[in-house]
């Protein structure tokens, strides 16, 4: 695989920096919910508002230089507009399909989300755990599928009415009855459905990968991670959950990516200095979340049913993570084929 730098950092640095804080921190939620102990519903949204400043949010804060960097190019002007021009056009019109169709706005979020989650932990899998069993196309795809449907799958078999109150938080800010077109999908027999389709599928995906397996080591970690994960989000409500995962999980992993292809980040990691790399992470996503937290002030102004409560901002908050997942997803899907995550 064509991954710059990668050879030269040491992989226990790449394990500490970017894989291990999101183990720890699954394990440590999960704790508390196999232990019976109920953690008030308020605070369970303090980690999706953490995260539009700390890693979630900033993780494609990057995107402008991400393309160019993966190219091992420095980004100039013109690679810089052509990512604002990708956003604006993308963005743009998902932002332009929340108004006038916010159901099917909604159930096209957690498809692309499906996607791009289970995308990034391929990554993971083959870069940074040196995976060596997802051989064929076939297989990544099985794995994209799986991982994706951890975070947006499990959660709507297991806690179905969580999952409807945030469906309906999100397409109310735009039309307050619209959620009842998607009413099907938390159906008892549904559910069902999707559970035994959905088992047979992380079983299946998971027995080729042991056949095809050379090296044990990461088809134990790629084992470990899906059925922990699957029990993690079996277990913990989904607003906890998925806040804690997408700063830890997904935008950690994202961002050691990140530092791979950026020269002076991967130095530091080389010499394992990982808090010289991240803080130049920081320094190239500061001026685009700011932007981001003042274009979310002006979606505010925009939606017909303007947020009150913490969850109604946090529905805001998601419907623009929505709308910029579009072209973040683009972009990552140009670094996988730079890096051949696919082929
Ligand atoms: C919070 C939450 C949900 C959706 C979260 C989503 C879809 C988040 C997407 C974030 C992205 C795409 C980040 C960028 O990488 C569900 C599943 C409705 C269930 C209830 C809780
Ligand atoms: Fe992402």
């Amino acid at each position: 695989m064509d991954v710059s730098h990668r050879a030269a950092v040491g992989p226990s640095v790449l394990y500490r920096m970017a894989l291990a804080p999101g183990w720890v921190a699954s394990i440590a939620v999960v704790v508390p919910f196999l232990a019976g102990v109920s953690i008030p519903p308020a605070f369970q949204y303090a980690p999706l508002v953490v995260s539009a400043v700390l890693l979630g949010l900033p993780h494609g804060a990057v995107d402008h230089l991400a393309v160019a960097r993966t190219h091992g190019d420095q980004p100039d002007l013109a690679a810089i507009a052509r990512v604002f021009a990708l956003y604006g056009v993308v963005g743009g019109a998902y932002a332009v399909v929340w108004f006038l169709a916010p159901t099917a706005a909604f159930a096209l979020f957690i498809v692309v989300t499906w996607f791009h989650w289970g995308q990034g932990d391929l990554y993971a899998l083959l870069a940074l755990a040196d995976a060596d069993h997802l051989r064929t196309l076939p297989q990544r795809a099985g794995a994209v599928f799986v991982r994706g449907g951890l975070p947006m799958l499990v959660p709507l078999l297991a806690f179905p009415e969580w999952y409807r109150r945030v469906a309906t938080d999100l397409v109310s800010l735009f039309a307050p009855d619209a959620a009842a077109g998607i009413g099907w999908a938390f159906r008892a027999d549904v559910r069902t459905a999707l559970a035994v389709t959905y088992g047979a599928l992380v079983v299946a995906t998971l027995a080729v990968g042991f056949v095809r397996a050379d090296a044990r080591r990461p088809w134990l970690l790629d084992a470990s991670e899906t059925l922990g994960l699957l029990a993690y989000f079996a277990l913990v409500p989904p607003v906890l959950a998925i806040g804690v995962y997408f700063c830890l999980w997904h935008s950690l992993r994202h961002v050691a990516r990140l530092l791979l292809v950026d020269d002076a980040a991967a130095a530091a990691l080389e010499n394992r200095d990982p808090t010289a790399a991240l803080a130049r992470f920081a320094r190239d996503a500061a001026p685009l979340t700011a932007a981001s937290l003042a274009l979310l002030g002006g979606l505010y102004f925009l939606v017909p049913n303007p947020p009150g409560t913490v969850p109604e901002w946090v529905a805001l908050y998601l419907v623009f993570i929505a709308v910029v997942t579009l072209p973040h997803v683009v972009v990552v899907s140009i670094m996988d084929r730079e890096q051949r995550i696919w082929t």
